[in-house]
């Protein structure tokens, strides 16, 4: 994977002040790079996810950050101070683990109150305990106050932990998977939760996790991360609408590539039985190699028993036969899986009114696909 972006690119530039800049860090193990030369900055209150699968140093960034790594290259400046030299335990950073780490022979108020303890200058008894109490209060705990972590469940426990990463006040909160131990449907409610807490609370977040809903669906900004390098740095808005390589594209939401020669306004020789029109977004050789990325809400499915003429409705547009392979029914809309001539697949996402009172097509019937000519992103090599 050769893709790096200019790191520099507006899409980069935190919203708000800058807050944590990372220049230049690096982290090697042996003869293997963990995280090469990442540079990166993020503003104050931004919820930034760090994405990416596993083993592509997410979490080996974020220990750095922590002081729990010792870089072999770079710089962690925090409101312009260089953390180089200041020891975990002094750092303005709590990290919460995806185990989350709690104690399991202390009470959820005696796990929260366990930092503060730490502290020194000494925090009075009283003091510690009006802080615990707010922050049980924060994540709705505080009837949980005398229980063992052990009687929780996870989302509980989730919460605990991070009332008792928050007791401190760090300014800088790390959350390493933090809903990774908690079940689908739980992890979906818990994202908004989480999202809102951290809102409430104000403090700049840095999350990581593999998982790209729930990147989309908590942070303002995303770093996709591959083999240690940043690829792309945006909104989730602007990943989606604009990857700037094909590994963004299929990380960020379904999408089809396809692949082949540029001829003219072109895309020939892929797994699409037609040329593709395309609008070039990116400056391209002609003869060149290339691939197209068409999400899958831009395709349109066309059956004949529907009323539909099965044609396209511009001379211009991109189309093709194909046959549905597979239906996912998700509700308002279906997940079609279509076989196209000569071996390739699509994907394309239906909403439901779009068959009006007419039947949809069934699995093995021909349909045709189209798109309008401009649509799709033309992604380099
Ligand atoms: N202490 C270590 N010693 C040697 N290699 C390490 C060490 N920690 C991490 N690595 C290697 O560095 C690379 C990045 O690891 P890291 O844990 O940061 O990835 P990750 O993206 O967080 O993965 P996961 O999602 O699986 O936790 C991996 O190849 C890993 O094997």
């Amino acid at each position: 994977m050769n893709e790096r972006m200019p790191q520099d690119g507006p899409e980069s530039l935190a919203r708000e002040r800058v807050h944590l800049r990372i220049e230049r860090l690096g982290k090697r193990f042996g003869d293997t790079w963990a995280v090469r030369e990442v540079s990166l900055d993020i503003g104050e209150r931004e919820i930034f996810a760090l994405l990416g699968s596993s083993g592509c140093g997410k979490s080996t960034l974020l220990r750095m950050i922590a002081g729990l790594e010792t870089p072999s290259c770079g710089r962690i400046l925090l409101d312009g101070e260089d953390l180089a030299a200041v020891p975990a335990h002094r750092r303005p950073t709590n990290m919460m683990f995806q185990s989350y780490a709690l104690f399991p022979h202390m009470t959820v108020a005696g796990n929260v109150a366990f930092g503060l303890r730490q502290l020194r200058p000494r925090m009075a008894r009283a003091a510690i305990a009006a802080r615990v109490d707010e922050m049980l209060e924060l994540v709705q705990m505080r009837a949980y106050a005398g229980r063992r972590p052990q009687a929780l469940s996870g989302g509980q426990q989730q919460r605990v932990a991070l009332a008792r990463s928050l007791a401190r006040e760090p300014r800088l909160l790390l959350l390493d998977e933090p809903l990774a131990a908690l079940d689908k449907r739980i992890r979906q409610q818990t994202q908004f939760e989480l999202v809102g807490l951290i809102r409430r609370v104000g403090v700049t977040c840095i999350l990581v996790t593999h998982d790209q809903e729930e990147a989309m669906t908590m942070a303002d900004r995303i770093g996709i991360l591959s083999e240690g390098g940043l690829v792309q740095v945006g909104t989730p808005g602007e990943i989606y609408e604009r990857p700037n390589c094909r590994f963004s594209a299929s990380f960020i939401g379904e999408t089809n590539l396809f692949h082949g020669r540029i001829e003219g306004d072109r895309l020939v020789g892929g797994e699409f039985p037609q040329p593709i029109r395309f609008v070039a977004t990116v400056a391209l050789q002609q003869g060149g190699e290339a691939w197209l990325s068409l999400r899958p809400e831009c395709v349109r499915v066309h059956h004949r028993a529907a009323g539909d003429a099965c044609v396209p409705e511009r001379p211009d547009d991109n189309a093709a036969p194909a046959e549905v392979a597979e239906i996912a029914y998700l509700g308002g809309r279906s997940i079609y899986h279509l076989r196209l001539p000569g071996g390739g697949s699509m994907i394309a996402s239906v909403p439901a009114a779009h068959w009006g009172k007419a039947a949809p097509p069934a699995r093995g019937e021909p349909v045709r696909v189209s798109w309008p000519a401009p649509d799709g992103v033309l992604l380099l090599r």
